[in-house]
C-alpha cells in the first residue's frame, strides 16, 4: 500500500516554509549573476530533448529541500508500486499499469499474479494487422471500396489522447486516410462530421472504456442510424463499426461482433488510455511502426523515471518545482505553451490528465487536505497566446509558472518562419525572467523623445517586475518517439505530485457526479410539464428552456 504521509507534517515541508521566506524576495536575475553555471547545473538532457529549469526561483537549497520532501513522501517506493502492478488506485481497487502498455522491453508485469504482457502483445498484434490492412487499402466497405475515413467516437480520455496525438503527428499521417473525432453530445458535432464523409468508405471506431458513456453511446447510435440509412442492411455494420472497450457485453448489445472489438483492461485509466487499443486511430493514421515508436519514446521516459536518481530525474524535478509554486508561492494555475502548431491540443490533453488526476481535496486517509493540490492547467500554442493572454503572465497579479515547449527543426521549413517562432520562445522566457526596470523604461522613453512629464506619467505602466518562472523544453523534432517521451514525462509529473499531495490520482468521482445528474434531469425534459423538483434557479432555467423551445 502507498504510505499515507501528510506532506505538511514532514520535516522537508517545514524547511521549505522557512526557505520560502528567504526566497520570496530573491530575483532570478541576481541568481544568474552570481552563478554562471546556473544553466548547466539546472538543465538536463534526455535523448534529443533538453529540459532547462534554470529560470525558476530556486537554488541548491530549494532543490535539496524539495528532494527531501520526495524522500520523506516515500516516492521511490510509490513508483515501484505502480510499475509492479500493485493496486494503488485503492478506491477502485485497480492497478495503474499504462506503463505496461508501452513496456517495449517486454519484461513481465504482474497484475493479480498474472503477467499482463501476453494480453498486451496480443492486442498490439491485432492493432497491427488492422492498421496494416487499412494502410494497404485492403479494408473494404459494404460496396467494396477501401476505407478512407475514420471517425473516432469517444469522449474524455477516449478522445483527447488520440485526437491530440494524431494532430501532433500529422506530418507522419498516411495520405490515403482522413481522420475525424466526434466527442460532444451536441448533435452539431456528429452532424457536421457526417457531412464530410461517405458511408461507403467510412469506418467508425466507438471508443469507450465503459461503453456506457452517454455522449459516446448517443453519437454511436446516431452514426449507426445514418450508416443504415445508406447501407440498408444490418449485416454491413460489421464492415464499418469497430469497438474499443473493456465492456464486451455492452459492445455485443450495441451490435458489434467480438472479432471487431479491441479490448483493454480496467487497470488503464481513461486519461492514460491512448497507449491501449484506444490508440487504434493513431496506429491506423501513422502506421503501426510509427505508433510503436510513440510507445518506445514513452517507454524510454518510463525507464528514466523509474531508474534515475531524483536529482537528475526530469518528471520528478518538474513535479517538485510545480509543488514549490503551488504550495509555497500560492500559484493557482500552470500554463503549457507549445511553440508548435501541431501540438495545439497538447495543453487540453494535459488539462484532463492533470486536473482529473489531481483535482482532489480529500487525502488518502479520507480527510480534507489543508494545502493546495492540483493547479488549473491551461495553454495555447505560441505565438498565438502572446497576443491573447501573455499580458497577464507578464504583468498580472498572479504568479503563473509556464512550460515552453518547441522543436528545433520544423516539419514545415518555410522561409524564416521557424527562426521567428523560436526567437519568440527565447525572448518570452527571457523577458518573463528579466522584466523591465524603471531605469530602462525611462531611458527608452527619453530616446523616443518624450518630455520628463510624459515619461513620469507613462513609465509605471511599462515596468515589468520579471522573476516569472518558466521551464523550457526544447527537442530536436516532434517525431513519434519524442512525443511519446513528452507525454510520459507529464504523466509521471502528475503521478509524483499526487503521491506527495497524498491524494488518489487515478479515480475521478467528481466526474461521476455529472454523469448521474445528467441522467436525472433528462427525463424531466421529455414533456412540457412544469418542473418543481429543484432549487428555484434550476427549476426556473428548466421551465424557461421549455418555454423557449416551443
Ligand atoms: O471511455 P469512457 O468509458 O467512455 O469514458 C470517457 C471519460 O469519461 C469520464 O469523463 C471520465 O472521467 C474520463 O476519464 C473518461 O475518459
Amino acid at each position: 500500500m502507498l504510505q499515507n504521509i501528510n506532506p505538511v507534517t514532514t520535516n522537508a515541508w517545514k524547511t521549505l516554509e522557512q526557505h520560502y521566506e528567504v526566497m520570496k524576495s530573491k530575483h532570478m536575475i541576481d541568481m544568474f549573476a552570481v552563478d554562471p553555471n546556473r544553466f548547466s547545473k539546472y538543465s538536463l538532457q534526455f535523448r534529443n530533448m533538453l529540459v532547462d529549469y534554470s529560470k525558476n526561483i530556486i537554488n541548491d537549497q530549494t532543490l535539496e529541500a524539495l528532494l527531501a520532501l520526495a524522500e520523506e513522501s516515500q516516492l521511490k517506493d510509490a513508483i515501484e508500486r505502480m510499475f509492479s502492478g500493485e493496486k494503488i488506485n485503492l478506491r477502485e481497487n485497480r492497478a495503474v499499469l499504462h506503463v505496461a502498455l508501452r513496456n517495449c522491453s517486454n519484461d513481465p508485469v504482474y497484475e493479480d499474479g498474472e503477467d499482463v504482457m501476453p494480453a498486451v502483445n496480443q492486442v498490439l498484434e491485432q492493432m497491427k494487422a488492422f492498421s496494416d490492412k487499412i494502410g494497404a487499402g485492403e479494408l473494404l466497405g459494404y460496396t467494396g471500396k477501401p476505407i478512407e475515413n475514420i471517425v473516432n467516437i469517444g469522449i474524455g480520455g477516449s478522445d483527447l489522447g488520440p485526437y491530440m496525438v494524431t494532430e501532433a503527428l500529422k506530418p507522419y499521417q498516411r495520405e490515403n486516410l482522413k481522420l475525424y473525432f466526434v466527442s460532444n453530445v451536441d448533435g452539431t458535432h456528429i452532424a457536421e462530421t457526417l457531412k464530410k464523409v461517405d458511408p461507403e468508405t467510412t469506418l467508425f471506431m466507438i471508443a469507450s472504456k465503459t461503453f456506457t458513456t452517454q455522449e459516446t453511446m448517443t453519437n454511436a447510435e446516431s452514426a449507426k442510424k445514418w450508416f443504415l440509412e445508406h447501407a440498408k442492411n444490418e449485416a454491413e455494420v460489421a464492415k464499418h463499426f469497430v469497438a474499443i472497450s473493456t465492456n464486451l457485453e455492452a459492445v455485443k448489445k450495441f451490435g458489434i461482433a467480438e472479432e471487431n472489438m479491441f479490448v483493454f483492461w480496467d487497470w488503464v485509466g481513461g486519461r492514460y488510455s491512448l497507449w491501449s487499443s484506444i490508440g487504434l486511430s493513431i496506429a491506423c493514421a501513422i502506421g503501426f511502426d510509427k505508433y510503436k515508436e510513440l510507445l518506445e519514446g514513452a517507454h524510454a521516459m518510463d525507464q528514466h523515471f523509474r531508474t534515475t536518481h531524483f536529482d537528475k530525474n526530469i518528471p520528478v524535478l518538474l513535479a517538485l518545482i510545480g509543488i514549490w509554486y503551488v504550495n509555497f508561492f500560492g500559484a493557482h494555475t500552470e500554463a503549457i505553451l507549445p511553440y508548435d502548431q501541431y501540438m495545439h491540443r497538447f495543453p487540453a490533453y494535459f488539462q484532463q490528465g492533470n486536473m482529473e488526476s489531481n483535482g482532489k481535496y480529500i487525502d488518502r486517509d479520507g480527510n480534507q487536505v489543508t494545502y493546495s493540490t492540483g493547479p488549473v492547467i491551461w495553454g495555447e500554442p505560441g505565438t498565438n497566446g502572446q497576443h491573447a493572454f501573455y499580458q497577464l503572465i507578464h504583468q498580472g497579479t498572479q504568479l503563473i509558472p509556464c512550460d515552453f515547449l518547441a522543436p528545433a527543426i520544423s516539419q514545415n521549413p518555410i522561409g524564416d518562419h521557424h527562426a521567428k517562432l523560436l526567437s519568440n520562445f527565447f525572448a518570452q522566457t527571457e523577458a518573463l525572467m528579466n522584466g523591465k526596470t524603471l531605469q530602462d523604461v525611462i531611458a527608452e522613453l527619453k530616446a523616443d523623445g518624450l518630455t520628463d512629464e510624459e515619461i513620469q506619467e507613462l513609465a509605471p505602466f511599462k515596468v515589468f517586475t520579471g522573476n516569472r518562472p518558466t521551464n523550457s523544453i526544447l527537442f530536436k523534432k516532434l517525431d513519434p518517439f519524442t512525443l511519446g517521451s513528452l507525454i510520459a514525462m507529464y504523466e509521471h509529473k502528475i503521478f509524483v505530485q499526487g503521491v506527495i499531495w497524498n491524494i488518489f490520482s487515478f479515480d475521478q468521482w467528481g466526474v461521476e457526479l455529472g454523469k448521474q445528474l445528467a441522467k436525472k434531469v433528462l427525463p424531466e425534459l421529455v414533456n412540457d410539464d412544469e418542473i418543481q423538483a429543484h432549487d428555484s434557479s434550476t427549476n426556473g432555467l428548466i421551465n424557461a428552456y421549455k418555454e423557449m423551445r416551443k
